[in-house]
């Protein structure tokens, strides 16, 4: 079926929302949004599915929704009657239609006999993570488009070890969606029926107590914590979203009893009314923290994005003003703090192992190698990450130091197994505790560092290409770089190009296997000034991402030398 006549099957089905019928008819009315929308059916990227609050197969709405969760009820059905009790936990973000969507995909499992554990209320997705590994259900299912405008909504679909989903039985549960002929007709039971029978079970403070008495273990000096507990008032801020549900007793019984929450962010609220898109990424979310750390005389202030996955933070430096941090600098002073304190403590191992995407800065390795501990890339996605963590508990019994990616994600602590801005919160908080306790701002750390091993400095650049004709102008974009195996970037020289999508690294005009990572559409050069590049389509969003990190000896050339890499970049990407 071709987009338009998928359009006239939609304008025909009897069981439309007036919402989604009211869209229907006027975004209908554009010739190109029925090519985008109904074109293809969405696609299950990096972290599940991500797309607009509209009719149509490439979107997001109850029925694209309830074809991924029909897909997902049959994969558990093959699996037997033991995963369908085991069963499927489901949570949700503050979000347009999360909640609605959350039950849907309740009624659906149900309609299985498939057992549902349905959060009452919305929770952070790291919670959802925790969850899973908890009550050992088979799956997990989480209603977030994380970060993006008010506009998303999104699936993000977790398997049994908590992470979500790896590749195999996320190409299995796609395909079992699409095997769904009609999508208007998916059987869907009354919650009144799943509740009386048992099949629905309802819950939220149970998993909140467990999962808070597991964040418990993330802070590693709480001694230290405590005796500065004065030198530091800390600003919080969830977003508008689900950070809002525990931050207040996470902090508490971490030690850090000076956490004033931003009131403006802390109303859960889908409008996001005081971002241009909730993500602790830019510096315009910060603006009410800003306002009232002036006015309490605060010095750090942390972000949570909307389903609490993602932490950003700014710091109040020398000259009073406030520095957004980027995700690599505050996984570098993480990764710092926790080496440095090992080191001290004499609990420094090299068993230990850090982890992060290939897409992250190189500091915190470089930092990790200084101190003679393990490191391991993985491809973007947390996903990879959470497979790291399974195989260090069968080789050396779980001496996992800490997972981050650039895109703001952090883990300690493998009782969730994807990112988590809870854990993330309270590290940050404790290294700011740290600096606080030597009279040392947190930039004046980060500076610290930067001296002692070279000023890293990435630059990540989104470049939108949206909509079908998007996606194919990123494919084009790809393989012609592919083909031309570039010598030179900048002024620079090229010494290294890996290809993940041929499995290939190139290096002095040799091709040789690149071993240890599933296909994947990114390429990464290494140049001959200590700069690495990659591009690569995101699997979220509608950009092809863009990412340079240097190292040079002072930030004002690091700056320059990111930025002008990245114009070099953009030529490359029009
Ligand atoms: O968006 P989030 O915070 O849910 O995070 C998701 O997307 C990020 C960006 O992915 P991409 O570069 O493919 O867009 C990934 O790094 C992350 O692992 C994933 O959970
Ligand atoms: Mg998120």
């Amino acid at each position: 079926m071709d987009a338009q006549e998928t359009f006239a099957e939609w304008k025909k089905a009897n069981n439309l929302p007036d919402y989604l019928k009211d869209q229907l008819d006027q975004l209908g009315q554009d010739p190109k949004w029925v090519d985008d929308a109904f074109g293809q059916d969405i696609n299950f990227g990096t972290a599940g599915m991500r797309g607009r609050l509209e009719p149509g197969t490439n979107r997001i709405n109850l029925f694209t929704i309830g074809r991924v969760t029909e897909g997902l009820a049959r994969l558990i059905d093959e699996n037997g009657d033991e995963a369908k009790k085991r069963g499927v936990a489901i949570s949700f973000d503050s979000r347009y239609h999360s909640r609605e969507f959350a039950e849907h995909a309740a009624r659906i499992l149900g309609a299985h006999g498939i057992h549902v554990y349905l959060f009452d209320d919305l929770r952070p997705t790291p919670e959802l993570s925790f969850a899973v590994r908890y009550l050992h259900t088979f799956a997990g299912i989480n209603i977030t488009a994380s970060h993006n405008a008010k506009q998303y909504n999104g699936y993000k679909a977790y398997g049994e070890d908590g992470a979500q989903m790896a590749p195999e039985n996320a190409d299995r549960l796609f395909a079992y969606a699409q095997k769904v002929t009609d999508i208007f007709s998916v059987k869907a039971a009354p919650v009144t029926e799943l509740r009386a029978n048992g099949t629905l079970q309802l819950i939220g403070e149970d998993v909140d107590e467990a999962y808070l008495n597991e964040l418990k273990n993330v802070n590693i000096d709480t001694e230290m914590v405590k005796a500065n507990a004065d030198k530091l008032k800390i600003i919080y801020t969830p977003l508008h979203g689900t950070g809002k549900m525990l931050y207040d007793r996470a902090f508490r019984q971490g030690g850090f009893d000076n956490v004033i929450p931003v009131p403006s962010q802390s109303i859960i609220d889908p409008e996001f009314p005081t971002t241009i898109k909730p993500n602790p990424e830019y510096r315009d979310v910060f603006k009410p923290g800003f306002e009232l750390a002036n006015k309490v005389n605060a010095n750090v202030i942390i972000a949570t994005d909307p389903d609490a996955d993602r932490m950003g933070a700014a710091v109040r430096k020398e000259d009073g003003d406030f520095q957004v941090l980027t995700g690599n600098q505050i996984a570098t002073l993480m990764a710092n703090y926790l080496l440095e304190h090992l080191k001290e403590s004499g609990k420094l191992s090299s068993d230990y192992e850090i982890v992060t995407s290939v897409v992250s800065s190189a500091l915190p390795f470089k930092i990790a190698e200084s101190y003679g501990i393990k490191t391991k890339h993985v491809l973007t996605g947390f996903k990879y990450i959470g497979e790291e963590v399974d195989r260090m508990k069968k080789e050396n019994d779980g001496k996992f130091l800490m997972g981050f990616e650039e895109s703001y994600g952090y883990l300690f602590k493998p009782f969730a197994r994807d990112k988590d801005a809870m854990q993330g919160a309270l590290m940050f908080a404790e290294v700011a505790s740290y600096y606080a306790s030597k009279n040392m701002t947190v930039f004046d750390g980060l500076k610290e560092i930067w001296k002692k091993y070279g000023t890293a400095y990435e630059i990540t650049k989104a470049i939108e290409m949206p909509g079908i004709g998007g996606q194919k102008k990123m494919a084009a974009l790809m393989s012609k770089l592919r083909d031309e195996h570039l010598t030179e970037i900048g002024n620079a020289k090229v010494l290294k190009i890996q290809d993940f999508l041929k499995k290939e690294t190139i290096e002095n005009g040799k091709t040789t296997p690149l071993e240890g990572f599933p296909e994947s559409n990114v390429l990464k050069y290494f140049l001959d000034d200590e700069t690495w590049v990659a591009l690569r389509p995101s699997g979220t969003e509608p950009v092809i991402k863009a990412y340079v990190g240097v190292n040079k000896k002072d930030i004002a050339t690091a700056k320059k030398a990111a930025e002008d890499y990245q114009a070099v970049l953009a030529d490359l990407l029009k």
